[in-house]
């Protein structure tokens, strides 16, 4: 996965690989060279008493030092910035799937594990990159040319190697198979405490108020605990790694001067020889360590890409057809025939065969009990998700043949938990349609009855919201989305339980206000309040996810007992008359 991932991603990145490849391939040969030009000084200018062949030499190797000083920081900085940049390019095509993603994507994910994955999971990715654009080339390059010098200065020296390397990869290869599965599970776990604080954040009040501070430290408590666990866990391991690495680098020096020695007293090996023997021999074991880093991220950067991978490799569900053309949805005539839903993994569906007619001009109120199915009625005329039995017509088109912004065009939806944006009131009023006037945002908080209390702000229309709409109370925030939805003029409002935080009278005033303005659109309003429906066109009676009445209220009050029940809990036989 890790692989396929950074090709894709790294690909716009060409140009700027090949200048690291170059400016490593010249740091790695200038680090070759310089051992070999100290062994010179030594054999041939300090022996030999050629002080002159030392200055010249001297000169040379600071050159070569300088270029390699220049090369190496400028690669690190090309490197640096490709790797940040494809950090910011995965960051992006999270956040563009995700948002194509429907109610069901979004359920199976969950939203803990994509914040997870378009942070933590991408760092990992972009170090491990960076990691690689610094050392890809120097590690190879350096432990071949290494072996070669290494050769050239002395053979049977050279035989050294063959006992150290092999005992470096085993016990690196060993510690680096046990950090995969902690890796995967660190990951997940992560996810687990994004989970639970997120939920705790947002559930602040009621725990506090249930004064449950006590049971949620201690559940933030245990998952925090078991991330620590698996993370000391593969911390350990890591911790392993360096002086492994720096015990067989040690240890070889030792066994490489021991034996030089020995060679030395035959007349075999020259001291300047010996030295840069060492030098290489130390280089050798270097890359070997630039690459264990490499192997050490590579695992948790490997689990993280799969884990990436997974979101962008998940179709959204709504999506249009390839053969599908633009359409503008005007009239708002809504028909679902037999429409059928059942929730990801539910065992049954949430609404059966389900027939219902809103027509413009006419409002279609819904009314049934909590759980019958409302809300999942009105997300399927949204298209937030599709039917998986029937069809869901608008003006005579099968939603699912058509493009999903073309649905959303036409829909105003009103959220039973309305959202706001962090930005001001009028950019959440004109989120719908970014061109309305002023006077047109006013208008809309009129008829939403919500013009008195954004009047009482000082700066009005230009009040701040902040992120979610937290600093309006619950009813201001549902007026807020009302008008937000009556400004983007719409063929179909939805208004799923709209209504519910307004008293009775403002209840009545906003819908006397609306009629004039949807006068042409298709109104669909869910209620748990009858004195909201009862003058609806058309009211249908939702029980468990079946529709067991259609009609004016007098009409069903006649023929639907639960829709008779529903009434007389909330009025007395002559007010329901
Ligand atoms: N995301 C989901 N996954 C699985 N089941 C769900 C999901 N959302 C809702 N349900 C189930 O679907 C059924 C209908 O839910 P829905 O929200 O449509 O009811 P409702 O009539 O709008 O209720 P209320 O009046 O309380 O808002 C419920 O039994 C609920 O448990």
């Amino acid at each position: 996965m890790l692989v396929p991932l950074l090709g894709r991603f790294l690909e716009p990145y060409r140009t700027s690989l090949l200048v690291v490849l170059v400016l490593q391939l010249a740091q790695t040969v200038a680090s070759l060279y310089l051992p070999g030009l100290n062994a010179d000084i030594i054999d041939r200018g300090v022996v030999e008493g050629d002080t002159g062949l030392i200055w010249r030499l001297g000169g040379v190797m600071l050159a070569v030092t300088l270029l390699q000083v220049v090369a190496t920081v400028a690669a690190v900085y090309v490197g640096a910035r490709v790797a940040m940049a494809l950090g910011r390019d995965l960051r992006a095509a999270l956040f563009d799937r995700v948002e194509t993603f429907a109610a069901r994507e979004m359920a199976e994910l969950g939203a803990p594990t994509l914040i997870t994955r378009s942070t933590v999971d991408v760092q990992q990715v972009q170090l491990l990159s960076f990691m690689l654009l610094t050392m890809f080339v120097t590690a190879p390059i350096m432990a071949v040319g290494g072996l070669a010098m290494a050769l050239r200065e002395d053979v049977t020296m050279s035989g050294l190697l063959v006992v150290v390397l092999p005992a470096l990869v085993v016990s690196i290869g060993l510690v680096i198979r046990q950090m995969r599965p902690l890796f995967r599970l660190m990951q997940g776990r992560i996810d687990r405490i994004n989970g639970v604080m997120r939920e705790q954040i947002m559930g602040i009040r009621v725990i506090r108020a249930f004064v449950k501070e006590g049971e949620e430290t201690e559940r933030f408590g245990q998952a925090n605990q078991e991330y620590r666990d698996v993370a000391v866990a593969a911390g350990r391991l890591q911790s392993m790694m360096y002086p492994i690495v720096m015990l067989v680098m040690n240890l070889s020096v030792v066994l490489a001067t021991w034996l030089g020695g020995y060679r030395i007293g035959s007349g075999d090996l020259q001291i300047g020889q010996l030295t840069a023997f060492q030098n290489y021999l130390v280089m050798i074991l270097m890359s070997v360590m630039m690459a264990t880093f490499i192997f050490m991220l590579w695992p948790r950067a490997e689990v993280s890409a799969e884990r990436i991978s997974e979101v962008l490799g998940t179709e959204p569900s709504v999506v249009a057809p390839d053969d599908a053309v633009p359409v503008t949805l005007g009239s708002g005539h809504v028909d679902l025939r037999g429409a059928t839903f059942s929730y990801p993994g539910a065992e049954h569906p949430v609404l059966h065969e389900v027939d219902l007619v809103a027509r413009p001009g006419e409002t279609t109120a819904i009314i049934g009990s909590t759980g019958s199915g409302k809300t999942t009625l009105v997300g399927l005329v949204a298209r937030l998700f599709d039917a998986t039995g029937g069809t869901v017509e608008i003006d005579g088109h099968d939603l699912r043949a058509l493009r999903p912004e073309d649905v959303w065009a036409a829909i105003g939806l009103v959220p039973q938990k309305p959202m706001l944006f962090s930005g001001t009131i009028a950019s959440n009023l004109r989120y719908g349609r970014p061109d309305a006037t002023d006077e047109e945002l006013w208008r809309a908080l009129e008829i939403a009855q919500a013009r008195d209390f954004v009047e009482q702000r000082p700066e009005g229309l230009e009040t701040p919201i902040s992120q979610g709409g937290s600093n309006v109370s619950g009813g201001q925030r549902q007026r807020l989305a009302i008008a937000r939805a009556v400004v983007k003029q719409p063929a179909i409002y939805l208004f799923d339980d709209s209504f519910s935080a307004l008293d009775f009278s403002t209840d009545a005033a906003l819908r006397v206000a609306l009629r004039p303005v949807t006068a042409d659109a298709a109104v669909i309003v869910v209620a748990q309040r009858v004195s909201t429906i009862r003058y609806a066109d058309r009211i249908v009676v939702l029980d468990q996810g079946r529709v067991v009445g259609t009609g004016t209220h007098p009409e069903l009050m006649d023929s639907c007992t639960v829709y008779r029940e529903i009434v007389l809990s909330q009025l007395t036989e002559e007010e329901a008359s």
